[in-house]
C-alpha cells in the first residue's frame, strides 16, 4: 500500500533511521487520522497544513492539526496538538506518532515537538508521510540526541 522513499530522497534524509513499508494495521488507522486532522488545519499565514496523531499503548488514537495565529508565535503545531488532546484525556504511554504533509519530502517534527514528545515517548515511533504517502520513520530519541529531560532535573 505505501511505497517506500526513492534513492534520492533518501540522501536528503540522512538522519531518518530507516525507511520502511507499513503495512500493520494500528499504524495505518493512525496514518489515516493524521490525513483526517489535517483537513482542519488552520494555517492562513504559513499555508502550511500539518495533521498529526498519536497512538497510545492501549491502541486510542488522538489527533490533531495546527493552529496558527495573527501572534505568529502562538502557533501550535500539530504533533502537540494531537498529544496534548490525549494527555487531557489522562493518557501518558505511546507507541507511535504520525505527521503528514503535502510536501516533496516528508515532514520530521520541529525542534519544540521533539522536546514535548521526549517527556512522554522517547521510544515512540515517528512516522512522517509526504504526498507520495512514501515514509520515513524515526524514534522520538533519535530525533533528539543528548536532549535535556526529567533525568537533568534530578542530577542535583
Ligand atoms: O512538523 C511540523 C512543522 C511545522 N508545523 C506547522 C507550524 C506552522 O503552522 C507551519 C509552518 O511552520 O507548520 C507543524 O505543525 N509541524
Ligand atoms: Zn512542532
Amino acid at each position: 500500500m505505501f511505497r517506500s522513499l526513492t534513492i534520492a530522497a533518501l540522501f536528503v534524509q540522512l538522519s531518518a533511521k530507516l525507511v520502511i513499508t507499513v503495512t500493520d494495521s494500528g499504524i495505518e488507522k493512525l496514518i489515516a487520522a493524521a490525513w483526517q486532522a489535517r483537513e482542519n488545519a488552520y494555517c492562513p499565514y504559513s499555508g502550511f497544513a500539518v495533521g498529526a496523531a498519536v497512538l497510545t499503548e492501549s491502541g486510542q488514537i488522538y489527533s490533531g492539526c495546527n493552529v496558527e495565529n495573527a501572534s505568529y508565535g502562538l502557533t501550535i503545531c500539530a504533533e502537540r496538538a494531537s498529544l496534548f488532546q490525549a494527555v487531557a484525556q489522562g493518557e501518558r504511554r505511546f507507541t507511535a506518532v504520525a505527521v503528514v504533509t503535502e510536501t516533496e519530502l516528508p515532514t520530521p517534527p520541529c525542534g519544540a515537538c521533539r522536546q514535548v514528545l521526549l517527556e512522554f515517548a522517547p521510544d515512540a515511533r515517528v512516522v512522517c508521510l509526504n504526498r507520495r504517502r512514501d515514509i520515513v520513520e524515526y524514534t522520538v530519541r533519535d530525533l533528539l540526541p543528548g536532549a535535556f529531560s526529567a533525568e537533568n532535573l534530578r542530577d542535583r
